[in-house]
């Protein structure tokens, strides 16, 4: 143990008092723990598990505690150096951290250490998930101090840094496939995708007449500023915080996307985790230096009823803090660094203070405003949220101040008790309708000011006007479904704009689009298989479909669906919405929204058609078969990326495809050279193979020689009568230069081709990321 660690006596237990005025998220300050004998450590006297399963009558609002987990990972070999570091085990929920003479014991909720899998942690949060489609807000959040576990416990392993190609692969069928066998890889966001998924389909299966409608949205707090993970990865817009009677705190202009399959949303998921900031740092190689919120949103509304039904929405956030540093003196940090750590620091000591006002219940103003993060997460800590904290520690020694720490701030979480019910949106409501009509509006409004090319600042002068304006809006009884066209014509110009200002910042960065595509339409399927979408040729020079081979083609999607248009987008004639399959097999759900393409190929297994009113260019004697593409299944009407085989990226919104002319060539370049250097790797394993082969032919045959003796060796006797002409002591000069010459020449060759593999692999591994940059 190091001199700097030994303490003067024996037992440590966390202080938690409420009196305690410690910043307990500040990681540049000491933990002060109380200490006592070992004998005599003490238990924390609050040891009842918390229970915040709550009811799901929707009128009942009941209160519900802050539930904490704590997590401990495993020493990394980095640290595998230490002479001690901490023993830390659990018994039941109680943690306990032996180190030396001391000891630190506290109850939680639930006490996870390094043996424990993903599966294990991850089955904690099935039920408040299940809660989340009764119209419950559910809220998780990994803290800790850098380095201890926050990304692997949200996001996973980081299993795309691994260098061995087939691995990756392997990991990558996981990720999409395999998420309920696999114990050690995925984390929490994407097992949470994919419970919901399932249990959506459940719910549906248990009533038909269930319309579930899933969004995502992902978001990054980096220095004080908030960026969208799925639009902006250049830190180009930061987004504002706003708070409405009706939609509570929220950030305004993040993208909303609206996911069908659970392999789209990871797909957006690990689009924004590449856009996310990261540093190597001394203690994390993949340090993340922002806070994030992957958040899904669900709205959930039962066709049945007609007039006088209700619309569930809730939100689930999952938020992966940045994790604290402290400020090491002795390392020379870039000012953009230390700058970070500034901001990171900051957050969580607010966040510190927030969790200990609540928690002492204290009378004085919560400093919610005092950051960005406190202020979004100001919901799920006193709002109508259920909310879950992973508290993540590092058994290493030179960790155990932080540790303490982080375990203080945990025990202390545990106080907040919040009260909380369904959010039930009613058709009656006056106030979602005018806040309904009353966003249309002025989102109209916005799109007519773009379309005449005026600028932000115009906007935000008339959109001050309309406010005021729109308070004298009319109230009128609708109904349900109405209130759901609302909602929908709502979203749709929310997307438009959204599109306005993503081609506004491309056009700043530069990045022209040299070509527009357009979808034009799609026919809508009534039943599954039966009969397939098709599109016909159109020669003229308008925005249809161009179909380069439409009557049971094989040929690479991309061919016939787009068509190079020089007319730019413009909102009006958009016509339809269509989502693009799948390239993993699932079964789509059973409405009459989608298709299952299985029995046509392997690749593409849905398409879904959102919207019926037009049909343009579609005969159905066609069938269309896109084997080659390996698409995700995306919503048409927010901006969507797609994969093509050959992995070309188009992005997808309001039935247009975009495609950035260079990227396009430059994905196609990489894509050769990617095939070139699988095809030279290939080569190079067979001859490998071949050649260690012929070497252990050769080795053999020199081996039976050496044991043989032949007539022109000489034998020596080893003073053993059995061993003479047996076993020769000596090889002949002739056999050890064959022998020596060709060992010197297999192993040059071998290295040479190791040597080879192993440079192509690294090209392989920076060509496959240039390409899915
Ligand atoms: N439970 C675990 N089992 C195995 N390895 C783990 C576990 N938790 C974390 N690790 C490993 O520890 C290292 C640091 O983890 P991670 O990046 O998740 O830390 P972090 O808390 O998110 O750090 P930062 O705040 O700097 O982003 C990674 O290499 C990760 O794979």
């Amino acid at each position: 143990m190091r001199n700097s660690n030994k303490k003067q006596s024996n037992s440590i237990a966390l202080n938690t008092s409420n009196e305690q005025q410690e910043n307990i998220a500040s990681p540049l300050r000491r933990a002060t723990p109380q200490i006592q004998k070992k004998d005599a450590s003490r238990k924390l006297q609050n040891n009842s598990l918390i229970d915040s399963t709550v009811s799901t009558n929707p009128s009942l609002s009941i209160d519900s505690k802050v539930k904490v987990f704590i997590r401990s990972r495993p020493l990394l070999p980095s640290e595998s150096s230490q002479e001690s570091s901490i023993q830390i085990s659990k018994q039941d929920n109680l943690l306990v951290l032996n180190e030396g003479n001391y000891s630190i014991q506290t109850n939680f909720d639930k006490a996870f250490v390094s043996q424990d899998t993903q599966i294990q942690v991850f089955q904690e949060f099935q039920d408040p998930i299940a809660q989340v489609l009764e119209g419950y807000n559910f809220t998780i959040f990994a803290y800790g101090q850098t380095g201890s576990g926050k990304t692997y416990t949200m996001f996973g392993s980081d299993w795309e840094n691994m260098t061995s190609k087939s691995e990756r692969v392997q990991k990558q069928q996981t990720f999409f496939e395999q998420l309920d066998t696999d114990e050690n890889f995925a984390g929490i966001i994407p097992r949470t995708i994919y419970y919901l998924f399932n249990s959506v389909e459940q719910k549906k299966k248990e009533n038909s007449n269930l319309n579930i409608q899933i969004y995502c949205s992902f978001l990054q707090i980096y220095n004080e500023k908030i960026y969208d993970l799925l639009q902006d990865n250049n830190l180009n817009k930061p987004l504002g915080i706003h708070e409405s009677k009706l939609d509570g705190i929220f950030v305004e202009g993040l993208s909303e996307y609206q996911v069908l399959h659970y392999i789209d949303t990871l797909q957006l998921m690990k689009r924004g985790e590449r856009n996310r900031t990261i540093r190597s740092t001394s203690m994390n190689a993949k340090s993340s230096r922002s806070h994030t919120i992957f958040q899904l949103i669900i709205e959930t509304f039962d066709e049945s009823q007609q007039d006088g039904g209700n619309i569930k929405r809730s939100r689930i956030n999952l938020c992966d803090l940045a994790g604290s540093e402290k400020i090491n003196k002795s390392e020379v940090m870039a000012g953009g660094h230390l700058n970070e750590l500034r901001n990171i620091n900051l957050s969580l000591t607010t966040l510190g203070k927030v969790i200990h006002s609540l928690s002492s219940k204290s009378k004085l103003p919560i400093p919610f405003r005092e950051s960005k993060l406190t202020r979004i997460l100001q919901e799920s800590l006193i709002g109508n949220t259920i909310t879950y904290i992973v508290a993540t520690i590092s058994p290493s020694i030179d960790n155990l101040d932080e540790t303490v720490s982080t375990l203080k701030f945990a025990e202390r979480a545990r106080h907040i008790t919040m009260s909380i019910k369904p959010n039930q949106i009613n058709s009656k409501d006056d106030e979602i309708v005018k806040k309904l009509q009353k966003e249309i509006l002025y989102l109209k409004e916005i799109l007519n000011m773009r379309r005449k090319g005026a600028s932000v600042n115009d906007i935000h002068t008339k959109f001050l006007k309309l406010q005021a304006e729109n308070e004298k809006l009319k109230k009128d009884h609708v109904s349900l479904k109405q209130v759901e066209q609302l909602i929908e014509e709502n979203r749709h110009l929310k997307s438009e704009i959204q599109q306005l200002y993503m081609r506004e910042s491309m056009q700043k960065d530069n990045t022209h689009l040299s070509n527009s595509y357009k979808i034009q339409s799609f026919e809508d399927i009534d039943s599954p298989v039966k009969s397939l979408p098709s599109i016909s040729n159109s020669t003229s020079n308008d925005n249809h479909i161009s179909t380069a081979n439409a009557s049971g083609s094989t040929k690479n999607l991309s061919q016939f669906l787009i068509k190079n248009n020089s007319e730019r987008y413009s909102g009006n004639n958009i016509k339809s919405q269509f989502s693009v399959g799948s390239s993993l097999p699932y079964s789509h759900s059973s409405n009459d929204r989608s298709i299952n393409l299985g029995k046509y190929n392997t690749n593409i297994k849905s398409y879904s058609f959102v919207n019926k009113s037009v049909i343009d260019n579609v005969s159905s004697s066609n069938v269309i078969r896109p084997n080659s593409f390996l698409g995700i299944n995306q919503i048409s009407h927010t901006p969507v990326n797609i994969r093509i085989k050959g992995r070309q990226e188009y992005k997808i919104q309001n039935g247009f495809i975009e495609m950035n002319q260079q990227d396009l060539l430059q994905q196609q370049k990489n894509e050769k050279e990617k095939k070139r250097i699988l095809e030279r790797l290939d080569q190079l394993e067979r001859i490998q193979k071949y050649n260690q082969q012929k070497l252990q032919k050769e080795l053999d045959i020199l081996d039976s020689l050496e044991k043989k003796p032949a007539n022109n060796i000489k034998t020596y006797s080893l003073g053993s009568q059995e061993n003479i002409g047996h076993y020769p002591s000596k090889m002949s000069s002739y056999q050890q230069f064959i022998l020596g010459s060709l060992q010197q020449r297999q192993q040059k060759s071998l290295k040479n081709y190791e040597f080879k593999i192993k440079d192509l692999e690294r090209r392989y591994f920076s060509v496959n990321q240039n390409s899915q940059k």
